[in-house]
């Protein structure tokens, strides 16, 4: 009996397409027969229609719409299975099945179930429908008559299971162009796909609980042999180094970031940073305040040092206290040379630094500037528009993921390309998805508490990456606990209640 897992149990490494046919062939050169895979595979999606049909207690006729490749092939099994327990379950292939090759031509020979012709019309009395058209081997959008079954399905009330993706859903960028299968919940194998995980690819799965991850194995050991180097982006991915108050942690071991005090009319962003870095577990804060709005955030601050600067020789005179190991320069500050000039001084100061807001639109069109060699890590979180002016030639509506890893090699830096999948990108390849960001956190100055929490982590000591990536998870966390009508103020206390 194989198993299938959730996604979480699943860890969270992800392998694109190419990896998971390279750990495919590795498993075959281990001795796995690829027939077994095929089968395992095919078992784990009979599994989860069987159990589904009951837990639904749905009768009727199943339907497996079974393409040209091994996707079609895993779909054969499939039905093969359901018709052994009892299921009124017919194959429905594309094109002409003789024609399938290697394994799946032997899956279509052990199956002596029915085999309907393909018509879209013939999908309306279904119960169920498993989408065996295409997976992981997609190369184009859909035409002609598998557009037309995956539309009629779509248009049914049949329950709807994808084998490995759902048909039109690019495996690698979670891209969508045409039609595209609408699952209530999919069977992959051996580990997620970030088309799995990106959007609309989560959404089009079924949802994040209802995407399966089936061990029809091909042992663990072999993730690592594939290359793979992205990651859901959850506390299985950071935990480790996650810096947990102590015994003998004090505000100093705890770290003094340093935040540019923003102008009129954003004066409250740097307040949000400022609070969130502490309240996710930062020792001191202290905000360099321009004079002209030095008493109003003296007022509305009591927990953060609030400092006057008349000058930026202010901000970098307050940045020469060592004890200062990151500084936050973005939330409210402005856009223009002045804020250019302070974020290229302060990571030519060797402090960890993270960049933000007006101080990302303030190298529009010239990252050469800022692509310093920062002597510390630096962090970039800029929204899809900020990415547009400062990686123009970059489109992360093609290729999320690649758009984010290029931007970081590009800038020597973490880029977190906020969004409703933020993708946290390293220079050294790595990149982390995350996926449980809530609609209702796209309201002004939530970016702000995450740049604060960012900073907040970086100044405990938490490597950059896994900084972003914990702050990413517990900032979209936080606002899952208050739901909609949230403005970014409340998740201020709401951290503390997700903290690890
Ligand atoms: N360990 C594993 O990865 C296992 C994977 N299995 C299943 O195999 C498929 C991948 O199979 P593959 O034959 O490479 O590709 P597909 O079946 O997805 O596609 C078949 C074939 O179709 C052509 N094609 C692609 N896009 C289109 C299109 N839009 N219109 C028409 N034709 C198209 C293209 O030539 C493809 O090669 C994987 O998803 C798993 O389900 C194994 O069965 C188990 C182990
Ligand atoms: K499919």
């Amino acid at each position: 009996m194989s198993v299938t897992v959730s996604w979480k149990a699943a860890g969270h490494a992800l392998v694109s397409p190419s990896e998971m046919a390279k750990a495919d062939r590795l498993a075959v050169e281990g001795g796995v027969p690829s027939a077994d895979l095929m089968e395992a595979a095919g078992r784990a999606v009979a599994d989860l229609a069987a159990e589904t049909m009951s837990a639904r207690r749905a009768s009727g006729p199943i339907v497996v719409l079974a393409g040209p490749g091994n996707n079609g092939g895993d779909g054969f099994v499939s039905a093969r299975y359901l018709r052994e327990w009892g299921f009124d379950c017919a194959v429905m292939p594309l094109g002409d099945p003789a024609a399938l090759k290697g394994d799946a031509a032997l899956m279509r020979d052990r199956f002596d179930g029915p085999v309907i012709e393909a018509a879209p019309d013939a999908l309306a009395d279904a119960a169920m429908i498993i989408d065996a058209l295409f997976g992981a081997g997609l190369n184009k959008p859909l035409e002609g008559m598998a557009a037309e079954l995956v539309d009629a399905a779509n248009e049914s009330r049949a329950i709807r299971i994808a084998v490995d993706l759902p048909s039109g859903l690019c495996g690698a960028t979670g891209r969508v162009s045409g039609s595209c299968f609408r699952a209530d919940a999919t069977v992959t194998f051996f580990a997620p796909k970030p088309g799995h995980i990106l959007a609309p690819g989560r959404f089009l799965c079924g949802g994040q609980d209802h995407l399966h991850v089936a061990d029809i194995g091909i042992k663990d050991a072999i993730l690592a042999k594939t290359g793979a180097n992205t990651y859901l982006n959850d506390p299985g991915l950071w935990g480790l180094d996650y810096p947990h108050a102590g015994p003998t942690s004090h505000k100093y071991v705890r770290g003094h970031l340093l935040v540019l005090g923003g102008r009129e009319p954003a004066l409250g962003a740097c307040r949000l940073a400022s609070i969130a870095a502490l309240r996710v577990g930062g020792g001191l804060v202290t905000l360099a305040a321009p004079s002209e709005t030095y008493p109003i955030q003296a007022g509305a601050l009591t927990d953060v040092l609030v400092r006057r600067i008349d000058s930026n020789f202010g901000f970098l005179g307050i940045l020469a206290d060592p004890r200062i190991a990151v500084t936050l320069l973005g939330p409210g500050a402005g856009i223009g040379e002045k804020t250019a000039e302070l974020a290229i001084r302060a990571l030519e100061s060797g402090r960890n630094v993270v960049l933000d807001a007006d101080a990302l639109s303030s190298f529009a069109g010239r990252l050469d500037a800022l692509a310093v060699q920062n002597k510390a890590d630096v962090v970039l979180t800029p929204h899809e528009g900020e990415f547009a002016r400062l990686f123009s030639d970059l489109d992360p509506n093609e290729d999320r993921l690649g758009a984010a890893r290029k931007a970081a090699k590009r800038v020597g830096g973490i880029v977190v390309l906020k969004g409703v999948s933020t993708v946290i990108a390293a220079p050294d390849g790595r990149a982390a998805i995350n996926a449980n960001a809530p609609a209702w956190l796209s309201v002004g100055g939530t970016g702000d508490v995450l740049s604060g929490m960012i900073a907040g982590l970086m100044v405990q000591g938490m490597p950059a990456f896994e900084a972003a990536c914990a702050a990413v998870w517990l900032h979209g966390e936080a606002a899952m606990g208050i739901g909609p009508g949230m403005i970014a103020s409340d998740l201020l206390d709401a951290i503390p209640s997700v903290l690890p």
